[in-house]
């Protein structure tokens, strides 16, 4: 695959064409280069049609299955629902091809490592999980500044996490496993620590809350490194759309995410305005994730976040909600580490 790929585009079936799927389909189609998408599939048969109608010689499909199996299908982009994530990656195992697995990997560790044990199975990487903060310009030059050692070790992250409304369907475990799932990935990420052991506080909940969600909450996690990183989720805040993040070091301190790239002062007052949404505050991390997926498929190469990666995100947010039912800490106890995620 990885020579034929090399010299035409990499002919890509997005699996699920919700708001992501179809948002990576627009940005493989309009935006990024290398590639086409050249199958969908979506158990909404609607759904699937509309999406691939925008696309030239894309065809539609409700089996995810049959869509991989199409001759033209070189790679795959899983943006469906988390629960359905396990069963396409399998399926996409079998077929060899690699992957971007929108993020959760899996919704839950013993599912994630089941994935991990079918790619140790075929004796390479073949999937990279869409934790897209990695590519986020802020949090690149951050993690490359810390990376130098010139703050020394770092202490404490504090990271703040801000939606305008969270969906009808959402529910207070998955502020810890749809939302705070990024802040494990960026924790580990940025500190190169594993986390050890997380703790759930649960403030009384915003008005704004819907009825019973527990919203906000304060997570902490303690990494096997010795450093604190402590997670403000807050899914109803009403007012944007706000991803931040402060580490504490040893010789200063590094802060990312104040949206200030444009401040202005009129009529007595100064100030900016804030996102959103995520497909706005991240829209250049989105493009350079799947850029930086198509290139090194090309290439033969898998280098983004690992299926290691999206199993430890996954047993540190299963441990976050056991927290969060309990009111406690909740120790982590992550498998060896295989040499091919060394
Ligand atoms: N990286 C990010 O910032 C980010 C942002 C939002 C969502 N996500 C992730 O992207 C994924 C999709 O989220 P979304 O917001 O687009 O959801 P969505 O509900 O808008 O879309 C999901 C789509 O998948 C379809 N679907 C359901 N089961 C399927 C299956 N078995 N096979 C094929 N299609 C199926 C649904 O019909 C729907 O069209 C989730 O994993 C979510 O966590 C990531
Ligand atoms: O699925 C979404 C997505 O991952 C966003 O990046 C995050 O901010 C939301 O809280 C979450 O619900």
């Amino acid at each position: 695959m990885a020579e034929r790929a090399t010299h035409t585009a990499l002919g890509v079936a997005v699996i699920g064409t919700g708001r992501m799927g179809a948002d990576h389909v627009r940005r493989i189609h309009e935006v990024i280069s290398g590639a086409r998408v050249v199958a969908v599939a979506d158990v909404d048969a609607e759904r699937a049609k509309a999406v691939a109608a925008r696309v030239d010689g894309c065809t539609p499909y409700t089996d995810p299955a049959a869509a991989m199996a199409a001759a033209d299908v070189d790679a795959v982009l899983i943006a469906s629902p988390g629960p359905a994530h396990e069963a396409t990656l399998l399926a996409a195992f079998e077929h060899d091809l690699p992957v971007l697995c929108e993020k959760p990997l899996t919704p839950d560790s013993a599912s994630a490592l089941r994935v991990l044990e079918a790619e140790l199975r075929l004796g390479h990487r073949r999937a990279q999980v869409g934790f897209m903060r990695r590519y986020d310009p802020e949090y690149v030059k951050l993690k490359a500044l810390l990376t130098t050692g010139q703050l020394g070790r770092p202490l404490m992250l504090h990271n703040r996490h801000r939606n305008v409304a969270s969906p009808p369907s959402f529910t207070s475990s998955m502020l810890i496993s749809d939302s705070v799932a990024h802040e494990a990935d960026a924790t580990r990420w940025l500190l190169g620590h594993e986390i050890t052991a997380v703790t759930v506080l649960r403030p009384a909940p915003s008005a704004g809350a819907p009825g019973g969600l527990r919203d906000p909450q304060f997570v902490v996690f303690e990494t096997d490194g010795g450093a604190l990183s402590d997670v403000e989720i807050f899914v109803n805040c009403g007012f944007g759309y706000q991803v931040q993040a402060e580490v504490v070091c040893e010789r200063g301190t590094a802060r990312i995410g104040d949206g200030h790239a444009l401040v202005t002062n009129m009529a007595g007052r100064w100030g900016g305005t804030i996102a959103q949404d995520f497909t706005e505050r991240f829209e250049t991390a989105y493009d350079q994730e799947i850029q930086a997926w198509v290139d090194a498929t090309r290439r033969g190469e898998v280098t983004g976040p690992s299926v290691w990666d999206g199993y430890a995100a996954a047993a540190v947010c299963e441990a976050g909600v056991r927290a969060l039912d309990d009111g406690g800490r909740v120790e982590i106890a992550l498998e060896r580490k295989p040499a091919l995620y060394a």
